[in-house]
């Protein structure tokens, strides 16, 4: 079966005089039908971290570690992280992984139709010219609407679109980066309703977000991000439920739904991460021992902290127990 297996990335920036690290140490691994949502505050390095996917670092960025595309059906396996233009653009951008992007208007190009646009993309990819039509008719555009300019469409025609262009390669993964910027809820709702529909035909999806809400109505898995770092992981109900790392209950707290509690304090500059635990400044367990970094443990590698909420009887405690740091 194919999959994306993350281990160990890090990606940091030589800036003059600094050393910005965006990601630390991510490991994950996405598969098909499933949704994993990356989520944590701006800045945080989610952006950084889908870029190294698809080898999109600008020339200042250092990437270690490994991002496996483990492929059946004759792709073969692909190890991402640096891996040459040539095999990039040749079979993984578009092919192995679709890029759902940002804000769909501003993708696409203001002089063409949708379709020219759609059918270029088929065209790039070796598909068949029907492909267009078969792609734009999954997604409910008319050929009325095909026939628009990208100014022309609305937030939700230009998403869907976008969201048609993306599969032009019939990629197994898709990768979207706060796909639903600047869009109202109820088109949030459609947007994700769509990355369901694409995860439930056996796709996998990639999602980048710092909607809570709506990582909670389309994922299956949720990994909380805080500087630089993946703190929590695991299936979604469960980390918004009963998160385990402070941080992560901290931001299911900030929810407008929850208690509306922002976490106090200001995350760290990623160019001077402190040794430790790069919370603990703002954490209301902190203990000596959060001097010393925690690598994800708690005994079901969900958490990295050294003293996780722990569940007992439905009611959240301090565990005051080492994690296997
Ligand atoms: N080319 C670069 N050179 C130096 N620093 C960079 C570069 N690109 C990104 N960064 C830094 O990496 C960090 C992570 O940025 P990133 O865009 O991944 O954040 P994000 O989590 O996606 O935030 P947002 O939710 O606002 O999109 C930021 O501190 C950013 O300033
Ligand atoms: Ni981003």
């Amino acid at each position: 079966m194919n999959r994306l297996t993350v281990e160990n990335l890090s990606v940091s920036f030589r800036i003059p005089g600094a050393v910005v690290r965006a990601v630390s140490e991510a490991s994950f691994t996405v598969r098909p039908g499933r949704c994993l949502a990356l989520v944590g505050e701006s800045g945080c390095g989610k952006s950084v971290l889908a870029h190294a996917l698809l080898g999109l670092l600008p020339g200042n960025a250092e990437a270690s570690g490994s991002a496996v595309l483990s492929q059946s059906g004759g792709g073969g396996d692909v190890e991402l992280i640096g891996a040459s233009e040539r095999t990039l653009a040749g079979r993984v951008r578009g092919r192995a992984i679709g890029l759902i992007p940002q804000s769909p208007a501003t993708h696409l190009t203001p002089v063409r139709t949708a379709r020219a646009q759609m059918q270029e993309a088929v065209r790039e990819m070796g598909r068949p010219p029907g492909t267009a039509d078969e792609l734009a008719e999954k997604f409910g555009l008319s050929p009325a609407d095909l026939d628009k300019y990208p100014h022309e469409l609305s937030g939700g025609m230009a998403q869907r679109v976008a969201n048609a262009m993306a599969l032009a390669g019939d990629p197994w993964l898709l990768l979207a980066d706060e796909p639903t910027t600047g869009l109202d809820r109820d088109l949030v709702d459609r947007a994700m309703g769509a990355l369901r529909a694409l995860c439930d035909e056996g796709r996998a999806v990639l999602l980048i977000t710092h909607d809570l809400r709506a990582a909670e109505r389309v994922a299956d898995d949720l990994a909380v991000m805080y500087a630089s770092r993946i703190v929590e992981l695991g299936p979604v109900r469960e980390v918004l439920d009963r998160p385990r790392h402070p941080y992560s209950a901290g931001l299911v707290d900030a929810q407008p739904d929850r208690a509306f509690v922002p976490v106090p304090g200001m995350p760290p500059e990623l160019t001077a991460l402190p040794d430790g635990c790069a919370f603990a400044p703002r954490c209301g367990h902190r203990t000596d021992a959060c001097d010393v970094r925690p690598a994800r443990g708690g005994g079901d590698g969900r958490v990295a902290c050294h003293h996780p909420l722990a569940v007992q009887d439905g009611v959240q405690e301090d565990a005051k127990e080492d994690s296997r740091a």
